[in-house]
């Protein structure tokens, strides 16, 4: 079964029993499923078989960067426990990403998208400043998307508000996944670079993630199937 939703709802827990849990309350029609550094730190590589189980298509969330064999070796990993989409950061380097582009072109029959983290949405001129980049978000992101794409990446995390600048520059193939979606009036926490699900598509997200607004919801249902609805996504 192919998801029509480009909803990724981030399963940001700290026991493979609460995610679990959650993912029984959705719907592999209705959307995809991440796992990030908190769930697989405590759960290990038996949250994805529980996810996988039960039809869930997987982001694994772990953001490689390291030296390019290390890295290599890790998406190699990844893609053979069967995930649909893996990342490394782009700042990483070239070196990097070809060397994790040309382990996942050895997996015969694989079909892991190869991901690249570009500017945190968590980071803003500011942070980025004190980190000695003096760049703006924008600019910095251009310049690690066209670093990731001519590296062999299938495309790149960023914030929505980059996304049509990002289609524009690099073609409408090249996917961008965006986290820093909140629906009209949701908490920002501490994200900063934020846009709205309707928003992000017309600028030209292709995946969007969504965590706390879904799974902290009284009801993630009803809050997924809304937003499946604004965008027009048959449940
Ligand atoms: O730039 C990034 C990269 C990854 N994330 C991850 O996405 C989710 C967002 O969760 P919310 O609760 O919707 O804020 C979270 O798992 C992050 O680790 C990101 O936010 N920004």
């Amino acid at each position: 079964m192919t998801c029509q939703s480009p909803i990724v709802v981030a399963l940001d827990y700290p026991t493979i029993e609460q995610a679990t849990a959650m993912a029984k309350r959705l719907d592999p029609a209705l959307c995809r499923v991440k796992v990030g550094k908190e769930l697989f730190t405590k759960a290990g590589p038996a949250i994805l078989e529980e996810l996988h189980k039960l039809d869930f298509d997987v982001f694994l969330d772990l953001k490689f960067h390291d030296i390019p064999n290390t890295v290599a070796n890790a998406v190699s990993v990844a893609a053979k426990e069967g995930v649909w989409m893996v990342n490394v950061h782009a700042s990483g380097g070239r070196r990097m990403m070809e060397a994790s582009a040309n382990a996942l072109a050895q997996i015969h029959d694989h079909n892991t998208l190869l991901i690249a983290v570009t500017v945190l949405t968590s980071m803003d001129e500011t942070d980025l400043s004190e980190i000695g980049i003096d760049l703006s978000p924008r600019d910095h992101v251009m310049r690690l998307a066209k670093l990731a794409q001519s590296s062999g990446m299938d495309g790149v995390v960023c914030s929505a508000q980059e996304s049509q600048m990002l289609s524009e520059t690099l073609g409408k193939d090249f996917v961008l996944v965006t986290p820093g979606i909140r629906p009209a009036g949701a908490d920002q926490g501490d994200q900063k670079r934020i846009m709205t699900p309707s928003e992000a598509m017309q600028a030209g997200s292709h995946y969007l993630v969504m965590g706390r607004p879904i799974t902290q919801a009284a009801d993630p249902i009803a809050v997924l199937t809304q937003v499946n609805n604004e965008l027009g996504v048959a449940g």
